[in-house]
This record gives C-alpha cells, structure tokens and sequence, in this order.
C-alpha cells in the first residue's frame, strides 16, 4: 500500500501538483490518468523518490520515504519493479542479462540462482526459448514481455508502469495489461500504471486516479467511470469516438 498525504510540488512559480491525497491499493492495479501535463509523470517522479515535493507525505506502508535514512531508501529501491516507457531494455545485452541485470545490481546470489529466477519469469511471461537473442530480434510485445519480467525479477512489493502499452496495437496492449493485472493480483503487488489508453481503463482499472490540472478530481473502479457525471471525466473518457459511440448506443438502450 501507498499512502499519499497532501502532496505539493512546484518547478519555479509554477504549482504543477496542488495538495494531492491517495492511496493505491496492494493487490490491485491502480492507474493514473489525465489529459496531457496534469502531472501524471510529475506525480509518478514524486512516488519514486526522484523528485521531493514541497509538501505532503509520502508513505510506503506506514513510512514516509521523506524520513527514511539512506539504508531504508536502498532497501525501498530493491522493493520497486519499474516498467520504463517504450520498455528501456539495454540494446547490446541478450534477454537473459537484460532480465538478470536487477539481480546483478541488488543481490550476491549464485549465477545458477540468478539464472533459475531468469528462467522462472520469462516462463511466467509466456517467453520461452529466447534467452540468448537481442532485443532488436523479438518484436514489440515481446520486448514488453521481457521489460515486465526484469521488472519482476526481483521478487518486488510495488511495481510502476509509465505508458506500459506505447507503441503496441491494441490485441498486443491487452495482452500486456492482462499480465500486469495477473501478477499484480498473483504475487500482490501494489501497482501503479501512468496511462492514457482508456482500454487500459476498461480493461485494468481496479483504482482509478484521475487528475486535472495537478489535482485529483475524481477517483473510483472502472464501473464507475462509465457512470459518472463529473464533467472532467467525462470530457477525457468521451474524447475518443469509439467511446462516444459506445455510450449513444447504451443510451438508446436504456
Ligand atoms: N522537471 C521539470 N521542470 C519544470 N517543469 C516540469 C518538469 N517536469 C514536468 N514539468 C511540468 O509539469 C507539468 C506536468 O507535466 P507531466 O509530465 O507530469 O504531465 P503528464 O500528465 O505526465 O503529461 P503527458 O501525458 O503528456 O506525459 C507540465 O506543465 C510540465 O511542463
């Protein structure tokens, strides 16, 4: 569980998060969205540490990363799973070591242990058989595949998605946020993904956060979002035609 207590944070004169309060569930995936420069990213950088925000509190259970001592900031960083946009996977290392480098990074484990739990996610991830090609040899979804096993290679308690569906078409995309819902619910993580693609909405959003402008101005499960009336929501969600016509045909049914 993540607990977000009142965050405020500003790049100059300008407040681009003003006061957000939250909390994304363990277990579930809970997804933040929000037309463009609401401060999706902004607020993903302050969950991660990256960036301190003026105000407010961020905790991790029941710790806030702004009192933790060097030590207890490592640790949380073994406990993160990052899925990087568009997948960061490093071009001149094969699938086996791009997954195996968290385990470089953060555990003394054997080269045998630490080929074993390589083996035992990219399993997991339906990705047999590919250990010893590039990432330029696999296609797109598959690169994503590999960019969640290294994200979950080290057994983590959080995992963060930034835009996890970019660039795929949309069979691929959900194939994609159904394996980050599986092993969300599976080894129960608490997962955040920054997302604009209202399938992933429909399709995974068991917590949604939506911001506007830099303020939380609705939040609820992906039922509720096709029912409310608040208008911020309903501009985003109805922006996309397919969902437009979609809602004129529920609306001529009723
Ligand atoms: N390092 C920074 N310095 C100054 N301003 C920043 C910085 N990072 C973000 N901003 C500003 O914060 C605002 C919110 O940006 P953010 O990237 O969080 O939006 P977003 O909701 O993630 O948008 P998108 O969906 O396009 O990625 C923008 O006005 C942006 O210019």
């Amino acid at each position: 569980m993540i607990k977000v207590d009142n965050i405020k944070k500003r790049f100059g004169e300008e407040e681009i998060l003003k006061g957000i309060s939250t909390v994304f569930e363990k277990g579930k995936t809970n997804l933040i969205i929000g037309q463009s420069g609401s401060g999706k990213t902004v607020m993903l950088k302050c969950l991660l540490g990256l960036f301190q925000p003026e105000e407010g509190y961020i905790f991790y259970e029941d710790q806030a990363i702004q009192n933790m001592d060097e030590e207890q900031q490592r640790s949380l960083r073994e406990e993160i799973g990052m899925l990087f946009q568009g997948g960061a996977l490093f071009d001149s290392m094969n699938i086996e070591e791009n997954v195996m480098f968290p385990l470089r990074m953060f555990t003394n484990n054997k080269k045998a242990d630490m080929l074993n739990r390589v083996n035992e996610v990219l399993a997991r991830v339906n990705l047999e058989g590919v250990n010893k090609k590039y990432p330029a040899e696999i296609s797109g979804g598959m690169q994503k595949r590999v960019s969640i096993a290294r994200a979950i290679v080290n057994n983590p308690k959080y995992l963060f998605c930034d835009e996890p569906n970019s660039g795929l078409d949309p069979k691929t995309a959900t194939v994609i946020d159904n394996l980050i819902q599986e092993i969300t619910h599976e080894y129960g993580i608490t997962t955040v993904v920054v997302t604009h693609d209202m399938n992933s909405v429909m399709e995974i959003g068991e917590n949604i956060v939506f911001l506007k402008d830099g303020k939380l101005v609705w939040q609820g499960d992906n039922e509720a979002i096709f029912k409310t009336d608040n208008k911020s929501v309903t501009d985003f969600v109805y922006s996309s035609d397919l969902f437009k016509k979609i809602r004129d045909i529920q609306l001529k049914e009723q």
